[in-house]
């Protein structure tokens, strides 16, 4: 199989990133693809912004899925690629152009040499928020094809081309969105004894956050929090009336997001009380932790240990978030990280992973397929 072709396809989709249930342009994309394969093994589903592919088996027992996501992110582009962002202030960022081209090699192999079971490629729009996954997996859509097994992968800057981790258990972490709006009174520079200043409030409460993780959260039991974004006020001479703090929550355990979540309610009195202003929080979206099947994710990492192409590491879990968790939560499967090698991270301006990892990727995940397929038994965690 030629893999230039797909190199193409990420370079196409890299120009036109779109935020979440906003894909509307991938999705064209992705379609007038699809139309111009051979047609006769492939049903084809929309759902929203998203796209399920069926490839039908000759003898189908199960169904195999791999899944993709789709959303770029609110990001000015600073790569050197001369295929940048046509969409000022987005870029993908995240890999999502390399996943989709990935599934879109999937599709091509086996629309051409369909295996026995039935190939389900699942395009998931915006995982980056606010979570396509959890409403495409209730989809009457998703529930009629649902698979009996589901991959999912994710690139990794830190590794080399050639190199895939994972491990059984939690793979990602819990996460939850927290958005707060401060409510003051806003006056002249002046005078400050006429006025509640947000940009103060704001400025403490993040300031206290700082203590929630190192103070109230067991050490062996990891926790992040990090605000991303802070706005306020209008102009340097007039105190601000408003503030807001943008962030995210991350927990290896639910009762550790618990008690974080308490202790931010807590602060935010404080806040309230000591400088006589409101508060408004919003968890917005929250995602549960990625769960990779045990026995599955161990039958994949000895098989993946046979091969020559690929150098297999057990990792340990991160504290990035996915929605696939859902899927997971009711379709046994798993997720792993495909090395990308690039200097710079996930969610960064200079992002460039090296593209010979969307062939190592095609390759693995058809023949992880077949061989899964090949298996005898109905059950496919056995
Ligand atoms: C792999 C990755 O980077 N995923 C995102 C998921 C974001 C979830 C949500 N919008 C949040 O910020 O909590 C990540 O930031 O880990």
């Amino acid at each position: 199989m030629d893999f230039t072709k797909f190199i193409q396809i990420r370079r196409d989709l890299h120009q036109i990133p779109e935020p979440g249930f906003q894909e509307f342009k991938t999705q064209r994309y992705v379609l007038d693809y699809l139309n111009q394969l051979p047609g006769e093994h492939l049903e084809i589903k929309t759902w929203r912004t998203g796209i399920l592919v069926k490839i039908k088996g000759k003898q189908p027992r199960r169904i195999i899925g791999y899944r993709t996501d789709m959303d770029g992110l609110p990001i000015k582009e600073q790569t050197t690629y001369p295929f940048q962002s046509q969409h000022p202030g987005y870029m993908h960022a995240c890999g999502h152009d390399l996943h989709m081209a990935i599934a879109l090699g999937l599709v091509t192999h086996f629309a051409h040499q369909p295996i026995d079971d039935d190939v389900l490629v699942i395009f998931q729009p915006a995982e980056e928020g606010p979570g396509g996954a959890r409403p495409m997996l209730e989809s009457q859509a998703f529930q009629a094809w649902k698979p009996d097994l589901m991959i999912a992968l994710h690139i990794a800057p830190e590794y080399p081309v050639g190199t895939i981790a994972t491990k059984e258990g939690i793979l990602f972490a819990n996460t939850s969105e927290l958005f707060i709006d401060f409510t003051g009174r806003g006056g002249h520079a002046a005078y400050p004894h006429l006025a509640n200043d947000m940009v103060v409030a704001a400025s403490h409460f993040v300031t206290q956050l700082q203590s929630v993780v190192s103070r109230n959260i067991d050490p062996l039991d990891s926790a992040v929090i990090t605000i991303g974004k802070i706005t306020g006020g209008d102009k340097q001479n007039i105190i601000a009336e408003t503030a807001r703090v943008e962030g995210t929550i991350r927990t290896l355990s639910m009762d550790s997001m618990a008690k974080v979540k308490g202790r931010i309610e807590a602060l935010l009195k404080g806040i309230e009380a000591g400088f006589e202003c409101t508060t408004a929080l919003d968890y917005g979206a929250n995602y549960c932790q990625v769960y990779n099947d045990p026995s599955l994710t161990r039958q994949f990492m000895s098989w993946a240990r046979t091969l020559e192409q690929v150098r297999l590491i057990e990792c340990k879990e991160a504290m990035t978030g996915e929605d696939f968790g859902y899927f997971l939560q009711e379709v046994p499967g798993f997720m792993f990280w495909l090395g990308v090698d690039s200097p710079f991270g996930l969610h960064h301006a200079q992002l460039e992973p090296k593209e010979e990892a969307i062939g190592v990727a095609i390759r693995l995940l058809i023949d992880y397929i077949v061989w899964k397929s090949g298996q005898k038994e109905v059950n496919m965690v056995k």
